[in-house]
């Protein structure tokens, strides 16, 4: 069972905007793919769809076979709880450590202080962020502020992760970096949903790359494809 599929959906905004145009594709469990396109061709409604941020106009977005035009009030929340998410700017509570950004969603979940402590330190030490713990996110470089906005969208374990420019306003080599983060990071069995403007950053990560081209699904290109690239 595909973890996301779009099935002929369409995004018109109030005004006319078409955003999207007729979009299907499907998602399987663990599989990472990239959304590429000019600025405007669809990337972040495409992800807003998921995140339910937005409706369809038309056609139908299926979560885990679940038509999301069926989740409505509290299960919108229940929903986003499913996905984890990163920014472009991290978007980190600037009062709060990074030990306690990181920590967040699980204590909105209501699990144990000491399952929380275990399980955040044993992340931050994977992303090289163990010695961080205890700064607050200003203290941080933009890299390293990037990398627990990661943490915090993937210590819940979601089944599927989403990423809009996750390295919009950092250099090529840190960018890079945080693309092998993204790809390597998630548990087995997460998948990752990455939208990016950044073709040759994208082709280089070797994964399936859908690209939209003023809100229709010109190409679906798989990661063979791009062994020459
Ligand atoms: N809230 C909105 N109201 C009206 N039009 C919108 C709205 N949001 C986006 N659009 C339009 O829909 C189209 C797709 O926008 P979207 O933000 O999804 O593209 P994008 O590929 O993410 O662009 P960028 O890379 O610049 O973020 C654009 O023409 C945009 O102007």
């Amino acid at each position: 069972m595909p973890v996301l599929q779009f099935d002929n959906v369409s995004k018109h905004y109030p005004g006319g905007q078409v955003a999207l145009a007729e979009v299907s594709f499907a998602v399987e469990p663990g599989e990472m793919l990239f959304v590429t396109g000019r600025s405007g061709a669809g990337k972040s409604t495409l992800l807003r769809l998921i995140h339910l941020l937005e409706r369809p106009s038309r056609g139908a977005v299926l979560f885990q076979d679940r038509n999301l035009a069926r989740v409505r009030g509290a299960g919108i929340a229940r929903h986003r709880r499913q996905i984890g998410v990163v920014h472009q700017h991290h978007r980190l509570l600037a009062d709060r450590t990074v030990e306690d950004n990181v920590a967040l969603p699980l204590v909105l979940r209501g699990l144990r202080r000491h399952e929380i402590g275990k399980r955040v330190w044993h992340l931050l030490d994977r992303l090289g962020l163990g010695a961080r713990a205890k700064a607050l996110p200003g203290q941080l470089s933009a890299g390293e502020q990037q990398r627990v906005g990661i943490a915090r969208a993937v210590i819940a374990e979601p089944c599927l992760l989403i990423a809009d420019e996750p390295t919009g306003n950092l250099d090529p080599a840190l960018s890079a970096e945080i693309m092998t983060l993204l790809a390597g990071l998630p548990e087995r069995g997460t998948s990752v949903l990455v939208a990016s403007h950044d073709l040759m950053l994208v082709k280089r990560m070797r994964k399936r790359v859908l690209v939209l081209e003023q809100g229709r699904l010109v190409d679906d290109i798989a990661p063979e494809e791009l062994a020459d690239a």
